[in-house]
């Protein structure tokens, strides 16, 4: 088909035609007008939340190709060496085994794990997870074709590619058919344990006995006395997640020792240490009739991080809070599998109580010291039978989300976390997850950089106790981080560093989805 001379020339065919003449340029003054201004676009941050994904978090991810972060490190060489040590630990379980076919299914696991050690190193594709008939595959393929079709290890956000591997870790064993729940990590989390003497006896020999009340005392001084407490106890909670076998991977006693002293000197010279502290606060909302209901205490939620030692100085601390009255239970949200290497999981959870009271762990205790944790372990376990204690495990806490999701992909459990007195997440993930994981300055409030579980109706009262040990950090006081970045390079990483934060939340109002 032929077109019209006209139309040929509209369409800018014949340039001799008029009509295909440049316009005469008309100059005008404007100068009455504003100035011209630059830089549009490139204020893109932090991003308006309805432009929030997991790929594209408030602030710029941390992702593995990123040389300057400390996910470049984890990506490319510490993941392989946790990956090379857990294999390590397999065959050594089936140097042990004698039965056939549990062999053979033993030597699957292997190969599966040398195909992700094969991927890990090879920067792969993330591909979806094999179905492997546990209730978090379409959390996790859902997210993965939504977001992440043709990412790759490096180039994922950092903490969701770290988190995709902990879950393929579990897939090698879940497709077995009698290995679907071993631990690659077990073995490492007792050993930790077992070399954390001097620490464990240091707070069972104070704990063992019941609390008691100094006799005569007024109720001010008894309610000064708590408050001295709940500081003291708060802080040997928050220190017990420096214990982190995923960093410490070649721990000497001796560095076991160093992080563990639980002394009141040691204590006070690691208070300047948080950066970023709101224990008066919770201290206010804790001690207030706001928490709990008038004559019970109220309940607390601790979203758990490692096992071994820092489980142990959770207890301590739980214990200390129901003996108070301040709680009147406490529930533990562990991991329904083996995470981030020294995660608690159920087994964790039962292995400290019963190795407490039943174990040989410490050749070289006293029988006073043993029985003082002999002791411990009995009353714990007691809270245990009563439901003072509980332990619950939800799939939401092994998905590769960050919180801001948890309302969204597991409004159960938002509901169910919306009727606590208070949430604590312990450790540097909980608070990674909590923060997005990206780029925040460091002087964001932490209450903004929770995004809905801090705004939405419901949320419960949270805080995070963190020993600092990766790259996002929030709550610092204005210039703190620029400052320590100068001065003091790797208080990034270096588990030296703390925060204690505390977001209020929107408890009591009712929950709308
Ligand atoms: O949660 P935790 O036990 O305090 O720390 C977990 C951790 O060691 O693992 C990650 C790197 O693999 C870091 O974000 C973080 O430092």
């Amino acid at each position: 088909m032929s077109l019209h001379p006209d139309a040929a020339a509209q369409a800018g065919g014949d340039k001799s035609l008029p009509s295909s003449a440049a316009p005469k340029k008309t100059t005008l003054a404007l100068s009455s007008l504003p100035p011209k201004q630059h830089g549009f676009g490139t204020q893109s941050y932090p991003r308006t939340p309805s432009r929030v994904d997991p790929n594209n978090p408030p602030w710029p991810a941390y992702r593995g190709y990123h040389e300057y972060s400390f996910a470049h490190a984890t990506m490319g060489v510490r993941l392989p060496t946790i990956l090379g040590k857990a294999i390590d630990d397999v065959v050594k379980t089936l140097n042990d085994e004698y039965d056939e076919e549990r062999i053979v299914d033993l030597t699957e696991c292997i190969s599966r794990l040398e195909d992700l050690m094969d991927d890990l190193q090879g920067n792969a594709t993330l591909r979806p997870i094999i179905d492997d008939g546990e209730g978090d595959i379409p959390l996790w393929n859902k997210e993965i074709a939504r977001y992440f079709r043709g990412k790759h290890f490096m180039d994922a956000p950092w903490v969701f590619a770290e988190a995709y591997k902990y879950r393929r870790l579990h897939e090698a064993f879940s497709l077995s058919k009698h290995w679907k729940t071993y631990d690659v990590f077990f073995r490492q989390k007792c050993e930790t344990f077992a070399r954390s003497a001097d620490a464990v006896f240091e707070l069972s020999t104070r704990f063992a006995e019941p609390l008691k009340q100094a006799e005569g005392a007024s109720a001010e001084e008894l309610l000064e006395a708590k408050r001295l407490q709940f500081h003291e106890l708060t802080q040997i909670c928050l220190w017990g997640n420096s214990t982190d076998l995923s960093l410490l991977i070649n721990m000497t006693e001796e560095d076991i020792k160093k992080l563990q002293s639980t002394g009141g000197d040691h204590l006070a010279a690691t208070e300047k240490n948080i950066l970023g502290n709101d224990l008066p606060k919770i201290w206010e909302y804790v001690s207030s009739d706001r928490f709990g209901s008038k004559d019970k205490g109220g309940r607390l939620d601790f979203v758990l991080d490692n096992a071994g030692f820092e489980l142990y100085t959770d207890f301590v601390y739980a214990d200390w809070l129901l003996q108070s009255g301040l709680c009147s239970q406490i529930r533990f949200h562990g991991k329904r599998f083996a995470w981030f290497v020294s995660d608690v999981t159920r087994q964790d959870f039962n292995w400290l109580l019963n190795s407490m009271v039943y174990g040989h762990l410490f050749p070289e205790a006293s029988e006073e010291e043993l029985a003082s944790l002999k002791k411990l372990g009995l009353r714990w376990k007691e809270y245990v039978k009563q439901g003072k204690i509980v332990y619950e495990e939800h799939q939401f806490w092994v998905s590769g989300y960050t919180f801001w999701a948890l309302a969204e992909e597991a409004p159960d459990l938002f509901i169910h976390l919306s009727e606590s007195d208070l949430v604590v997440f312990k450790g540097d993930l909980n608070h990674r997850k909590l923060i997005y994981d990206c780029a925040h300055p460091g002087a964001t409030p932490f209450s903004l950089a929770i995004g809905p579980l801090a705004t939405l109706a419901g949320a419960p009262p949270v805080v995070s106790l963190r020993t600092i040990k990766s790259d996002s950090v929030v709550g610092l006081p204005e210039g703190k981080a620029e400052q320590l970045d100068k001065e003091k390079p790797g208080w990034r990483i270096s588990g030296e560093m703390a925060v204690i934060l505390l977001s209020e939340g929107r408890k009591g109002e009712p929950v709308t989805f």
